[in-house]
């Protein structure tokens, strides 16, 4: 099959943009089996396929990019491409929300012709280190942030003010693509490939999306996680409230804003969010008086520090979504030699969730792998690992 995305082969972010999606399922399907092969007993699902498979990415983050033509400089914006060698200078994207990519394009021309240079990780100079945007699946609001290699920008106030209208001519006032709330200058002075700075000024409007899953309703700011593809994100939700038992005491670690907290406070007589990034702490504290909920609290900081304490309590369940890199083996072992009754474990990587299912194994069984597609078009996959205590 052919694919109709002009950066197709070349652009690093979908590899299976040419594949049939019924194929790109089998595929993911059969990769969890592998992995999973040496858990003999463990009832893999049937994968659970997205509503959508193309457009449905409310979030991006694209490195800024230079291609040098004779003696010119041009300022370009994407994807790095496969081999991780440039950035793809993307014009169009399937996956993205259109808005999105009506924005990369306004703000690909407003660095242009503002002369803005984009950072350079060799030689550390240049300003533009990348575009973040989020537009918000309910309401459609939309959050641009430009983060930059300095504190200081040339004329901040004006600088901002063309870029509002870049934005803003290029995505209509009609609201057909949504409506810009917010412009934010993100800081990051570290050499490192963390894309977001700890510093923000607003540059315009106000710094968070009014964002809805499910009845539940969240303020979602520039650096805090939301899961990508909320056409998805209820049906992903319920998996794990289906686990849970009417009236148990829940953990949830790696709580982000507290979207999965929430999403069980229903059901649990109690659910308590570990989270480390201050930014989600403090918007799921706020989530909590928006929404009138009085049987969830949050607790801040990294969880190999506040989930063991908790551990020695009178919890019988435990929701895991860490990111990528899983739990590690210090919280792994920590929750293995635990009395938890159940773990649920979110992962959107299913080899560093072998590695951490291992650990566990020495005290809980694998039970059920259900794998979940929120990334369409690209080879990753998510999955909710049911573990039961063994007797
Ligand atoms: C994959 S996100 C999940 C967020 C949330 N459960 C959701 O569905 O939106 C992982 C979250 O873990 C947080 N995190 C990463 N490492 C952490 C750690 N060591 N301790 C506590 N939180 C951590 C991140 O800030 C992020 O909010």
């Amino acid at each position: 099959m052919k694919s109709s995305c002009g950066h197709f082969g070349i652009c690093g972010g979908c590899t299976n943009l040419s594949m049939d999606y019924g194929k790109e399922l089998s595929k993911k399907e059969q990769f969890l089996k592998e992995t999973f092969s040496a858990f003999r007993h463990v009832e893999i699902r049937p994968i659970l396929a997205s509503p959508s498979a193309e457009l449905y990415r409310h979030k991006l983050q694209l490195p800024f990019g230079r291609r040098v033509i004779g003696k010119k400089v041009i300022t370009t914006l994407g994807l790095f491409n496969r081999e991780s060698t440039f950035i793809v200078d993307q014009n169009e994207c399937l996956i993205q929300e259109q808005a999105l990519t009506e924005i990369t394009q306004a703000v690909k021309l407003w660095a242009r012709k503002e002369g803005l240079p984009p950072y350079n990780e060799k030689s550390k100079r240049g300003i533009l280190k990348y575009l973040v945007a989020r537009k918000s699946f309910t309401t459609k609001e939309i959050l641009v942030g430009i983060v930059t290699a300095q504190e200081h920008i040339p004329h901040p106030k004006d600088l901002s003010k063309r870029l509002h209208n870049h934005i803003t001519d290029r995505i209509g006032k009609s609201g057909k693509y949504g409506k810009l709330v917010g412009i934010i200058q993100n800081i990051n002075l570290r050499h490192t490939s963390m894309a977001l700075g700890r510093e923000e000024n607003l540059l315009w409007g106000r710094p968070y999306i009014n964002e809805s899953i499910g009845k539940y309703r969240f303020r979602v700011g520039l650096s805090t996680f939301l899961q990508v593809n909320p056409s998805q994100t209820p049906s992903l939700y319920n998996l794990i409230l289906d686990e849970i038992e009417k009236g148990s005491r829940v953990i949830d670690a790696y709580s982000g804003i507290g979207t999965i907290s929430l999403w069980l406070s229903g059901v649990a007589k109690e659910v308590i969010g570990l989270e480390e990034n201050p930014n989600s702490h403090k918007t799921a504290i706020e989530a909590l008086k928006n929404n009138h909920i009085s049987n969830v609290k949050f607790r801040k900081g990294r969880v190999s520090e506040t989930l063991p304490m908790l551990l020695a309590q009178d919890y019988s369940t435990v929701v895991l979504d860490p990111p990528r890199s899983g739990l590690g083996e210090e919280v792994a072992l920590e929750l293995a030699n635990s009395r938890i009754q159940k773990i649920i474990y979110v992962s959107c990587d299913p080899i560093s969730l072998r590695d951490d299912v291992r650990i566990l194994s020495k005290n809980y069984y694998l039970s059920s792998l259900q794998p979940v597609d929120m990334f369409p078009k690209t080879d990753h996959l998510e999955t909710v690992a049911v573990l039961n205590r063994k007797a």
